[in-house]
């Protein structure tokens, strides 16, 4: 069967990202084509500059998820080096072309390619044309007058922006992880936390966030903290998240979600383990409020 294609890396599937899935899956209807997106692994800044931190929203695994519930199908295609030296037409006759069997393709305006990004739009369609191949330019999406972009959106998770990112990407944002033990000290404060280990994927300024949080086929309301713990000389970056109205969760080794509806308040070293647990009380009031308001 023939695709329409979709190329992009799609970090969070934001709305740009969605305007771009839901023309894919129209093209497809209309001329009896695949859905499919073509994306990246790693991600080509991942392989030219591995040293840089994370900065990535979502993980691989989290984005193929997403975007197979749009009903689109997920192509991953291996970037290494051999691929990061195909020539633009060699990419499109060899990946496009042989490999996809691709009758339309969706780029961006900006969309670059190929060898030293020395493909852009213009070439993408001469050679696409060898092929009997259509390329549709995809108009960006705009919001409150600014294109909206995954490093829109990084930029104002990483603020804390939480409101701003629901926004952006259509739809609250969730960090997927695995809870592991902690230093047992939420127990002691009459606050167990579930300690959540995030790999792959980029953490929202330290602080307090209204949360939802979702273990298996269940769904609670949680308040989040994000940060070292400078009350406690903690020296890591933590995911902690206490769940609401419950006192005996087992949750260690579970995989879950945090799904991030608000912003409380920032990150503070407190003088006394009793001074924190009163904040806390509070900060779980706020939680519930914001919760409750969604
Ligand atoms: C609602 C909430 C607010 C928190 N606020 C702070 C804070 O402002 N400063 C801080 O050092 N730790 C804060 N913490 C983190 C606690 O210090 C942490 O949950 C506790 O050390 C338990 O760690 P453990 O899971 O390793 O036992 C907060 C935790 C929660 C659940
Ligand atoms: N309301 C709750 N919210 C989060 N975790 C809870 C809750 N009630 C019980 N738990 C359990 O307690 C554990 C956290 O306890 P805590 O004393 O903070 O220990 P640790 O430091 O090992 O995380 C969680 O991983 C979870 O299994």
């Amino acid at each position: 069967m023939q695709r329409a294609v979709a190329i992009g890396n799609f970090d969070g599937v934001h709305l740009g990202h969605q305007r771009v899935l839901m023309r894919t899956l129209e093209l497809s209807e209309e001329h009896g084509l695949l859905p499919s997106v073509l994306t990246f692994e790693p991600h080509p800044v991942k392989f030219f500059k591995p040293e840089l931190p994370e900065f990535l929203l979502v993980s691989p695994e989290k984005k193929r998820e997403t975007i197979q519930n749009f009903g689109v199908d997920v192509v991953f295609r291996k970037f290494d080096e051999a691929f990061s030296k195909l020539s633009p037409h060699e990419f499109v006759s060899e990946v496009l072309h042989k490999e996809l069997n691709a009758k339309v393709v969706l780029v961006g305006d900006g969309f670059r390619y190929g060898s030293k990004r020395s493909g852009d739009v213009a070439t993408l369609k001469r050679d696409c044309s060898e092929f009997g191949i259509e390329v549709e330019i995809t108009e960006p999406v705009e919001l409150h007058g600014e294109i909206v972009s995954s490093s829109r959106v990084r930029k104002a998770f990483r603020a804390g922006q939480i409101k701003d990112v629901t926004e952006l990407m259509g739809r609250p944002h969730r960090t997927l992880g695995c809870v592991e033990h902690g230093d047992g000290i939420g127990h002691q404060l009459g606050f167990p936390t579930a300690n959540v280990r995030v790999e792959g994927a980029i953490l929202p300024a330290p602080g307090i966030y209204a949360t939802y949080f979702y273990e298996g086929g269940r769904a609670w309301k949680a308040a989040t903290y994000v940060g070292e713990r400078p009350t406690f000389n903690g020296r890591d970056m933590r995911v902690e998240s206490f769940v609401l109205d419950e006192d005996s969760l087992e949750l260690y080794g579970e995989d879950v979600i945090v799904e991030w509806i608000d912003w409380i308040r920032g990150d503070k070293a407190f003088e006394s383990a009793e001074a924190l647990v009163e904040q806390m009380k509070i900060d779980v009031e706020n939680a519930r409020r914001a919760l409750s308001l969604t």
